[in-house]
């Protein structure tokens, strides 16, 4: 993971644009499955992916309602590196006799997930299939080449269907975080996505109102 990741790392923006494609397509799989099994939008019928900033944690959250994943598919899709894909572009980067690649190479394969780590210390994928009557979450830290799986139990983070990815962003990585930055990063990279995408900065609680001492208010 680290070759593929720093393979690209001449280009670490690149990491939104990969992010984006893996939801446009979970939403292109729940939008295809649906025309067979409409019972798959019973859980909400909006098809579209929110990407969250959050400046004073550091963090990017993109939010897809597609397809989402059981345990297992997790299992499956980001637990085993080694998958077919980054076994195929690790030969190509081979071949390719440089060290780092033209970064379309890397959504070729299907690995453009790991890009994710060009900019994060931590990754938190919770996820939830019409399949499965539970949300999982998957976490793997960029140092540990371990993950972990775990049922959500966050309230908060339940979503009714699709999948949230978390980014912890990394110390010199965190302007990012800012929703100006991301505004940007889709104009550039992923107009032609056919799912809209909403941004929003999350937003510190400011007090709208100043209200004197209670007391007083008699
Ligand atoms: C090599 C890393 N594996 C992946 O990126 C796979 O994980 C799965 N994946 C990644 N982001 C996803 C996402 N947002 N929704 C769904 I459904 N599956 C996703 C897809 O099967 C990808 O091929």
């Amino acid at each position: 993971m680290d070759l593929i990741v720093h393979s690209l790392y001449s280009n670490k923006e690149v990491f939104l644009r990969e992010l984006v494609s893996n939801a446009s397509d979970a939403l292109d799989k729940l939008r295809y499955l649906s025309v067979t099994d409409s019972d798959l939008l019973k859980d909400g019928p909006e098809l579209d992916i929110r990407i969250q900033t959050d400046k004073d944690n550091g963090t990017i959250t993109i939010i897809d309602t597609g397809i989402g994943m059981t345990r297992q598919e997790l299992v499956d899709s980001l637990g085993t590196i080694a998958s077919s894909g980054t076994a195929k572009f690790l030969k190509a980067l081979k071949e390719s006799q440089e060290t780092s690649v033209d970064s379309n190479l890397i959504g070729q394969f299907g690995v453009g997930f790991y890009s994710a780590f060009l900019v994060s210390d931590k990754v938190v994928v919770s996820t939830k299939s019409p399949k499965s009557d539970k949300q999982y979450v998957w976490e793997s830290e960029a140092e540990s080449n371990s993950y972990t799986i775990r049922e959500e139990t966050d309230t908060e983070k339940l979503i009714p269907r699709g999948t949230r990815l978390t980014l912890y962003l990394k110390r010199d990585d965190k302007g990012f975080a800012h929703p100006e930055r991301i505004q940007k990063l889709v104009k550039n990279y992923s107009q032609f996505v056919s799912f809209p995408i909403y941004t929003w900065q999350e937003k510190g609680y400011t007090k709208e109102v100043e209200v004197d001492d209670p007391a007083e208010a008699k």
